[in-house]
């Protein structure tokens, strides 16, 4: 079911939450609403959902304007960061939750039950308590629960916000693949761009209330319409004016950069640089460097087999060139 919203405005008192959005998700999709706290992700996903009412425009599901329709009435999954399972009933009986009170057969109960704890791989624990769970299969639960029903739309507000890196980064691949065999509408809230980079179709960049840019991973991380999102979706510095990710400067001991750059009307040219600092992340290794020409700082992201071999250390003078830039849409 594709959602459309047109106008979406949302005032607290004076201050615009929701500033004029509007966004279509296709059917099918997972979109991601990426943006900095405050930024009125949750609020727009609120009126999706239809838990927050609009000062003024529309949402449509499927073509059907929801606008004035209550939660119930628009069929949809939600789970939030922190979810409140039932503590008295065990996991299976959280996910038949639903279907119950809808009155469902039992063996049709039984059966979608069985295939939800499948697909969230929560069998082994179906007799277990939620205290009895980790975080990460709470949300597992959380999610096979807000599934059951088989709603129209799943919406997910910062599901894996309380969890530890590695859990969430299990769970980030771990929904991309139940995305692609429940292939349910789904919009995730998240401020984490690695995240939204990882799990999604579709990203939507919001920005104090207003949209700044929609389009694929690639679309937003290569081809960003300005520099606001060129930076929220990773980390970029300035070489020589131009702005530049970390992974796309090479950097060598001489001048003599056998790198040609892939676009030459965006070359930065070969610039001269101290290295400031030298960070050994795991398989990769991040240089800081100062420029020369401006006294800019600027960091080049390189492996570690390049560092072992080049040796960079603090105080060195080397030579810095961008491969490639993210060709910004006013360029
Ligand atoms: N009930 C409310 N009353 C007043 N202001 C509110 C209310 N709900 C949200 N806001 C404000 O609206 C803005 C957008 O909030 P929202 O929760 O949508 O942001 P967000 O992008 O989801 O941020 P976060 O990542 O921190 O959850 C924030 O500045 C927030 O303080």
């Amino acid at each position: 079911m594709s959602i459309s919203v047109r106008g979406a405005n949302k005032h607290y008192g004076d201050f615009a939450a929701l500033d004029d959005v509007s966004i279509d998700i296709p059917a099918g999709s997972l979109t991601s609403l990426l943006g900095p706290s405050g930024s009125g992700k949750s609020t727009l996903l609120r009126a999706i959902a239809g838990l927050d009412s609009l000062d003024s425009g529309v949402i449509e599901i499927n073509g059907r304007d929801v606008s004035k329709a209550s939660p119930q009435q628009r069929d949809i999954g939600f789970v939030f960061q922190h979810y409140a399972a039932f503590k008295h009933m065990t996991v299976r009986e959280n996910i038949a939750f639903g279907l119950k009170i809808r009155k469902r057969p039992k063996a049709e109960v039984d059966k979608k039950v069985d295939d939800l704890l499948e697909i969230v791989g929560l069998g082994f624990v179906q007799r277990r308590y939620p205290a009895q769970l980790s975080g990460g299969q709470r949300q597992r639960m959380a999610l096979a629960r807000a599934l059951a029903v088989d709603p129209q739309v799943l919406l997910l507000d910062e599901p894996f916000g309380a969890l530890d890196a590695k859990v969430r980064d299990d769970l980030r691949r771990w929904l991309r693949q139940l995305h692609e065999e429940v292939h349910v509408t789904t919009v995730l809230v998240t401020h984490d761009q690695q995240e939204a980079l990882d799990v999604s179709d579709r990203i939507a960049v919001l920005n104090k209330g207003r949209i700044e840019q929609v389009g694929t991973p690639d679309d937003l991380y290569d081809r960003p319409d300005n520099v606001f999102v060129a930076s929220f979706l990773g980390s970029v510095s300035r070489l020589n004016g131009q702005l530049v990710r970390p992974h796309d400067i090479r950097i060598a001991r001489t001048p003599e950069m056998t790198y040609p750059p892939t676009d030459v009307t965006l070359d930065t040219g070969v610039v001269r640089a101290t290295v400031k600092r030298v960070v050994n992340l795991g398989f990769e290794t991040r240089i800081e460097l100062i420029a020369a020409n401006t006294g800019e700082e600027f960091i080049a992201q390189i492996t570690r087999g390049d560092q072992n071999a080049m040796e960079l250390s603090a105080g060195q003078t080397v030579y810095a060139r961008a491969t490639a830039v993210p060709h910004l849409a006013a360029d």
